[in-house]
């Protein structure tokens, strides 16, 4: 067992790096129909390898499973009948899943995550004799299954914490065909590599990190007397545009695009604001994500009924940007389109719901 710190240097896998008879023979259970767990379960359908979907008796996501064709079971029964069961109900419930689970995942078997959390932080301990692998697609659970039934893929990291058999990480990579994301290209990582980097990820930058940025910018505008409005589309809206040509062609892309005024403000005051300080905060935070700080917080919190997590959350939902962005995307052309998917992914939830 290895889990070393090796990182990718960087070969990149595609379609025809895999081998699918790895998976095709297989039965793998999908744990969840959530955001991952329904792209993985209907792109593996689609391309042909025999899926079942593990929910509990009372589980909310069962009639959308079954709408959507595919045979549903117990977490435990999907599991025993199983080959490769993969992981994606939410990181937090993970070890009691895996309790309901473990008798039914036998030698041989993979246990596969699209998130190392539960392995790297020993919430949950494989037995040996079961290889343990991640595919963990580097985008939101959607996007998996639109890129797929689009013909495109998701980009991902395969990594390997156990291999008993010798062949995990041809299945991995068997799996990361199936689902896609050798479409679009697979790099090899840790464990370890892939959640510290992805935890960090998510706190200081994509989503931490950019949406506090975006609050201060909105807040500084509107205390010094400027219109809601005009900061709602200086700092949020044109964020979108801003990070679509980032994401197309680099940052380099982007300054080509923005004017010469835009491009000196921005390359000279940029680091006042995101600064040596916010960099030792961010030093601070992948410290706490490192020697588990973080990880343990987010087991008490669970564990204490998620107090501060729901405090946190009612503030970000009633924040005056909110409200702003929720009037100003109805009045506008961009804003009905977004709606109108919004609306047809909030029914797809209530249907979910309702059943
Ligand atoms: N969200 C994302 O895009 C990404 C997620 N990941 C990783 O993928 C994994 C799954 O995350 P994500 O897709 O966000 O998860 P979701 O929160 O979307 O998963 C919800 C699904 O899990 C089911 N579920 C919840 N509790 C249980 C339980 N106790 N037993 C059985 N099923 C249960 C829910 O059923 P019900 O509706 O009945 O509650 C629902 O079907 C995680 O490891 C995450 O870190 C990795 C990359 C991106
Ligand atoms: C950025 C958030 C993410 O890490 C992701 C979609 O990759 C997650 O945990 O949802
Ligand atoms: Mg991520
Ligand atoms: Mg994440």
């Amino acid at each position: 067992m290895t889990d070393s710190d090796s990182t990718f240097d960087t070969e990149v896998y595609y379609d025809d790096d895999a081998d699918r008879a790895q998976i095709d023979d297989k039965t793998v259970a999908v744990l969840g129909y959530g955001s991952q767990g329904h792209a993985h379960a209907q792109n593996l359908d689609d391309s042909g390898v025999d899926v079942i979907v593990g929910l509990h008796e009372a589980s909310s996501s069962r009639s959308a499973a079954e709408n959507d064709g595919l045979r549903v079971e117990t977490p435990a029964k999907a599991a025993a009948e199983a080959d490769i069961v993969s992981v994606l109900v939410p990181d937090t419930v993970q070890p009691d899943v895996w309790e309901d689970i473990r008798e039914g995942v036998e030698e041989g078997d993979t246990l596969q995550f699209a998130h190392g959390f539960n392995i790297h932080y020993n919430q949950i301990v494989p037995p040996a004799g079961v290889d343990v692998t991640m595919i963990a697609p580097k985008s939101p659970g959607h996007l998996v299954r639109r890129n797929y039934e689009a013909g495109e893929g998701t980009p991902g990291l395969l990594a390997v914490y156990q291999d008993e058999t010798g062949g995990a990480r041809e299945e991995a990579l068997a799996y990361a065909h199936a689902i896609g994301c050798t479409r679009a290209g697979v790099v090899e990582t840790t464990f370890r590599e892939e959640t510290e980097t992805d935890l960090f990820g998510e706190q200081a930058v994509l989503c931490g990190g950019v949406t506090s940025l975006v609050k201060q910018g909105y807040e500084t505008l509107v205390d010094a007397g400027y219109s809601r409005e005009m900061a709602y589309f200086e700092c949020l809206n044109e964020m979108k545009l801003i990070v679509d040509l980032m994401y197309e062609g680099g940052m380099g892309e982007m300054w080509d695009s923005v004017s010469d005024t835009a491009e000196y403000g921005g390359l000279s005051r940029g680091d006042e604001i995101v600064d040596e300080h916010a960099r030792e905060n961010m030093e601070e935070v992948l410290e706490a994500v490192q020697d588990g700080t973080f990880a343990r917080e987010w087991i008490a919190e669970n564990q204490a009924g998620r107090p501060s997590y729901t405090q946190l959350r009612e503030a970000e939902k009633n924040h005056d940007i909110e409200d702003v962005g929720e009037n100003l995307r109805a009045l506008f052309a961009w804003g009905a389109d977004e709606e109108a998917e919004a609306e047809s992914d909030e029914e797809k939830t209530e249907v979910r719901a309702d059943d």
